[in-house]
């Protein structure tokens, strides 16, 4: 299953800046293994915006949800889903 998946961070200004250093390092982390794992397919930073659109490849949206709930920045970000499916023109037969 595929979901568009826009995050935008909100680290609070106050936060203590090694803090927030090790939050981010922490989910660059968990982001570069999901990503070598195949569950987190695209990551792209959205230009002018501490934010980015994301791609997932999970198998429910469980999964997704345990995914998301997991990031280390989780409680400094606004998170929008949408739910995918193939779409009768593509041409890539891999979309699922
Ligand atoms: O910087 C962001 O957009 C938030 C984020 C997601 C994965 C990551 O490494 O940073």
């Amino acid at each position: 299953m595929l979901f568009h998946v826009k995050m935008t961070v909100n680290i609070p200004l106050d936060m203590d800046p090694a803090r927030a250093e090790q939050i981010k390092a922490e989910e660059k982390a968990l982001a570069q293994r999901l990503q070598h794992e195949g569950k987190w397919r695209h990551l792209w930073r959205i230009a002018g915006q501490y934010a980015n659109y994301s791609l997932f490849d999970v198998d429910s949206t469980q999964e997704l949800h345990d995914i998301l709930m997991q990031l280390p920045l989780f409680p400094y970000m606004d998170i929008e889903v949408d739910a995918l499916c193939r779409h009768a023109s593509s041409i890539h037969a891999d979309d699922r």
